[in-house]
């Protein structure tokens, strides 16, 4: 098959499509798989017409149209209701998308292949109930790629043009300030604006600046790591609920994944908390400048008191020293109070310490803070605890910058595995959505049979909310009824025939999808297309008429196909319409169709009828004790049901009161 041969596949399409996906084989590949996903990728192709492109090339590879098999509207509604059942079990956009992609046709093959998938679904779906997968699932978005927040408090350095160019086209400027730099002179000023300069060459001696470390690898996780472990941290949430749907998956033997190990140990260490030193440095650096201030204010209050509760007493040599050349009052304070000032100040640097937890020289340069001269108010050093601070959290950062590094070390070899191990379980969610609307719903594989039938065992409408089971055979099923294969369904109203219509519909919808259907037990014919005609509003005019009878024209043509219909005699006057629906019930009859036909002009239509037609019926049993009727859902074969308006007159009277009530009873007299 080439692209051209896809039915809307023109050649510009197919060069956009080899375009996208490098050649032919790899476009007809990516549409038969359905790649829904990576079409819309594609310039002004929306996801409702990438759908349809993968529809039909699938569709053309079985020899079939994909609108083929729905031939009325009304076929096509029962089909859309049912995608939007089976899509609300989606995880995933790409389960979705995936699902929507299917659709019933009259390829015995197609049916067959997706049979496959949906038992393999189906049975996956059973082995993983009640393992919290589907939470997983829900949580898997698609993988972003973002550059990540810029790093200010470093930068990187070459000496080199080329490697300038090289470090620029792979995109590293993108997170981080890049530097060409030609003497020790610019490394210097550049490196009074950073923490940190990385400097890859070798020529500029940079020995004697501390902020500037020569680098031992050019990789992006050693020059930026932050830009690596972004990708991870951005899709954090998703790669957790990979790691936990794919260990589901092991543990219940339904796949086996490579490298999961260690991807589950590097995110672990991707989530933990920061580094103890880290921590311990950061809270001295938010602590550092509160705790000098609050320890000078003591010392000054502490100093005040003291000083005001003492006199000194001046000897007349120490008059003569403050007042002779150089001398200085203090120097006389500095000896009369000086232990009492050395005490306060021990003190006061006690109190900015305790409890820090101090390391090394750390204790001395705090110390230092408060000056230890003799003087009043003390005051902290300002230009030394910007120093301090400073020093501080370039260590901070260098030990965060090695633990980072390690990480994304770590890391960096692991992206192609996250990313394969993203496409596998969105390709599962497929498989698992599948599965799960099958076995949620109770649903059951079909038998196809040769004959021209079809029949269910209790089976359960997917649009009622809580449907009585019912079940249902024209044709030769071998479950029940006869060998007819058309039928008129008649009886009570609100009894459920329309309802019976659009289950039988449900059921060869489903069915020609290769999906399991609502009943126990359910055995069919192939069919070529299924006509569904819902009920007309009242009676048609001529030219509405004259629409209907041409669209029942085409019931006329070669192959089986499934007729549905409900109270046709609508279109034109009922004596008409009964001979209308005879002749197209043996025309259908006679190519080998199966029709059900629901009509209250049965008796009428079976005298006009040239073929075997049987009449079923949907009786009502009597009246609940609040008067509503009792109705049997299941059809009885061969049998006129009545619309029971004794039942409906009975209700009258017991509801009704005094003369009203009277009435009804002598009318519902004249049926007993
Ligand atoms: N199998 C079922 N289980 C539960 N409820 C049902 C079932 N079949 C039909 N009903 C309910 O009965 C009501 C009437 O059903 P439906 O419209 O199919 O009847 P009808 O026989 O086509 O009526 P009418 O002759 O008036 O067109 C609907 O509201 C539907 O929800």
């Amino acid at each position: 098959m080439k692209l051209l041969d896809v039915p809307g596949v023109g050649s510009k399409l197919s060069e956009r499509l080899i375009t996208r996906y490098g050649d032919e084989e790899a476009a007809l590949e990516a549409l038969l798989r359905g790649d829904v996903a990576g079409l819309i990728e594609m310039r002004g192709m929306s996801e409702r017409q990438a759908t349809a492109l993968v529809q039909r090339a699938r569709g053309a590879s079985y020899g079939v149209s994909p609108a083929a098999f729905l031939a009325t509207e009304e076929a096509a509604r029962i089909y859309s209701s049912l995608m939007e059942l089976l899509v609300e079990e989606a995880h995933t956009d790409r389960a979705r998308q995936r699902l929507l992609t299917l659709f019933p046709s009259s390829s015995r093959e197609m049916i067959e292949e997706n049979r496959r998938l949906a038992e393999e679904a189906v049975a996956t779906a059973k082995r993983l109930q009640n393992t919290g997968i589907a939470d997983h699932l829900s949580r898997l978005r698609p993988l972003r790629r973002g550059a990540g927040p810029r790093v200010r408090s470093r930068s990187v350095a070459t000496d080199s043009a080329t490697t300038f160019r090289a470090l620029k086209d792979r995109g590293i400027d993108r997170t981080v300030d890049l530097h060409l730099v030609e003497s020790s002179r610019d490394l210097r000023d550049l490196a009074q604006g950073y923490d940190l300069v990385t400097l890859l060459g070798r020529s500029i001696d940079s020995l004697s600046l501390p902020e500037v470390e020569e680098a031992v690898g050019e990789e992006e996780w050693y020059l930026v790591p932050e830009r690596v472990l972004h990708h991870y941290q951005e899709n954090e949430t998703t790669i957790d609920a990979l790691l936990k749907a794919a260990e589901i998956l092991e543990v219940a033997e339904v796949a086996r994944f490579e490298g999961l190990e260690g991807l589950s140990l590097s995110m672990a260490k991707l989530a933990e908390e920061g580094d103890p030193e880290v921590q311990r440095l950061e809270r001295l650096m938010a602590e550092v400048e509160g705790r000098a201030e609050e320890a000078v204010a003591w010392a000054n209050r502490e100093l005040k008191t003291r000083m005001e509760s003492c006199s000194v007493t001046l000897a007349g040599d120490d008059l003569l020293l403050a007042l002779g050349k150089g001398g200085d009052l203090r120097d006389v304070f500095r000896s009369r109070m000086g232990e009492t000032f050395a005490a306060v100040l021990r003190s006061a640097r006690e109190r900015a310490s305790s409890g820090l937890h101090l390391k090394g020289s750390e204790g001395a340069r705090l110390e230092e803070l408060i000056s230890p001269e003799v003087r009043y108010p003390l005051e902290v050093d300002r230009a030394a605890l910007a120093v301090f601070v400073q020093e501080m959290r370039k260590r901070a950062e260098a030990r965060r910058l090695k633990a980072r590094r390690e990480v994304a070390k770590e890391l960096s070899g692991m992206w192609e595995l996250v990313v394969a191990l993203h496409e596998r379980l969105l390709d599962f969610d497929f498989i698992y959505s599948l599965g799960s609307f099958a076995l949620s719903r109770g649903l059951a594989m079909p038998a196809f049979v040769e004959e021209p039938c079809i029949g269910f065992l209790e089976g359960r409408s997917l649009f009622l909310k809580d449907p009585e089971p019912v079940s249902y055979s024209v044709g030769h099923t071998g479950l029940a009824g006869g060998g007819e294969t058309t039928a008129i369904l008649s009886g009570v109203n609100s009894g459920g025939k329309t309802a019976l219509l659009e289950l039988v519909a449900q059921v060869a919808v489903l069915a020609h999808m290769g999906l399991p259907v609502p009943a126990r037990s359910c055995r069919l014919s192939l069919f070529e297309s299924l006509y569904h005609f819902g009920k007309s509003r009242g009676t048609l005019g001529a030219g509405a008429f004259e629409a209907t009878i041409r669209k029942f024209s085409a019931l006329a043509g070669e192959g089986r196909k499934l007729v549905l219909a409900d109270e046709l005699e609508a279109m034109t006057e009922p004596g008409a319409s009964a001979r209308i629906i005879a002749s197209l019930l043996g025309e259908l009859s006679r190519g080998g169709s199966v029709a059900i036909f629901v009509s209250h002009l049965a008796e009428e239509v079976a005298r006009f009828a040239e073929t075997a037609v049987r009449i079923d019926g949907i009786e009502a049993r009597g009246l609940d004790e609040e008067y509503r009727l009792i109705v049997d859902r299941s059809p009885r074969y061969r049998h006129l049901a009545k619309s029971t308006p004794e039942l409906i007159l009975e209700r009258l009277a017991r509801t009704a009161e005094g003369g009203e009530s009277e009435f009804y009873g002598r009318l519902l007299s004249k049926f007993r």
